[in-house]
């Protein structure tokens, strides 16, 4: 279907019933710029998003599933924004060969849509080479399916990158652990601790050691309406706009 500028967006969601999913249906609906046209969980049918002729889909389900769903949606000319997590390269770099070399349809994905964990990382990212030292702390509610976080593997992957640009080497660290995980995940070297705690619901701290001197970095998403400006702009972005996007950072500034 062609759309016009006045044309709400026609947006389904997958993992509807779930805490985003049913965040982001309350968003979608209260947009005056967008209509929400099927709402997807497990053990309905996706092909309904085709039905409904869903221009967009907002993909928040679980990471074993998410890859068969971009899949299915691409194959059926459906964009699609995720907030999934479990995205490392292989998967990114398989989302973009299903795009192709020109690509006629546009996905974002995000590892948190949160605008204060995107400047987190963006901060992160700045202070890398400045300091010899760093890890990574990410709390979560204890019913998260995954750990680490992706927003914590994609923080590990941009500090990593900034210190191989800086020309730092390994991270010193003297310790013999006594304990399998005491010195929690190592993601791109970089070490993560994953918390996972009934009353939270997504938080991270970045801690930078020097000489003499520490920088700690932290965000809190005390409520899950933080996603939503963030999950609503990547509607609006994506519906026109082709080829694979990752991280919302890309998209703010547009
Ligand atoms: N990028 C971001 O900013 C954020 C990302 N997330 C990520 O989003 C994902 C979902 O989180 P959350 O909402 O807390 O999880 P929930 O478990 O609350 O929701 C996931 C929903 O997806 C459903 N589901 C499972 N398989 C399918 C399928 N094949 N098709 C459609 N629906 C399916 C689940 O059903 P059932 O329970 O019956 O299996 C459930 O209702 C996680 O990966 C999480 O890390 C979360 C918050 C923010
Ligand atoms: O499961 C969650 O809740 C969250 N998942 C994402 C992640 O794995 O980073 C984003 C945010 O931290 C909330």
């Amino acid at each position: 279907m062609t759309r016009t500028a006045d044309d709400p967006i026609r947006v389904g969601v997958l993992g509807a019933r779930g805490r985003m999913g049913d965040e982001v249906c309350r968003a979608v609906d209260c947009a005056p710029d967008m209509v929400l046209v099927a709402k997807v969980d497990d053990g309905d049918k996706i092909g309904e998003v085709v039905d409904a002729h869903a221009e967009v889909v907002v993909d928040f389900t679980h990471p074993d599933v998410v890859m068969a769903n971009l899949e299915f949606c691409l194959a059926n000319g459906v964009r699609c924004v995720v907030g999934t997590s479990g995205f490392d390269t292989a998967r990114i770099d398989q989302v973009r060969q299903w795009l192709g070399d020109e690509p006629e349809l546009g996905v974002l994905i995000a590892p948190n849509f949160a605008l204060g964990a995107v400047l987190t990382m963006r901060f992160a990212q700045l202070a890398a080479r400045y300091y010899p030292t760093v890890e990574i702390i990410e709390l979560h509610h204890n019913r998260k399916a995954d750990a680490p976080s992706g927003t914590a593997a994609h923080t590990a992957r941009m500090i990593a990158a900034a210190r191989k640009d800086a020309g730092l080497g390994e991270i010193p660290d003297a310790t013999t652990s006594a304990a399998d995980g005491a010195r929690g995940a190592s993601m791109d070297d970089v070490r993560v601790h994953s918390v996972r705690l009934s009353g939270l619901v997504a938080h991270q701290e970045v801690l930078f050691g020097g000489d003499g001197e520490t920088l700690t970095i932290r965000h809190d998403s005390l409520d899950r309406c933080s996603f939503m400006p963030g999950v609503l702009l990547g509607v609006r972005k994506m519906v026109q706009r082709n080829g694979l996007v990752v991280g919302l950072e890309n998209l703010l500034d547009d």
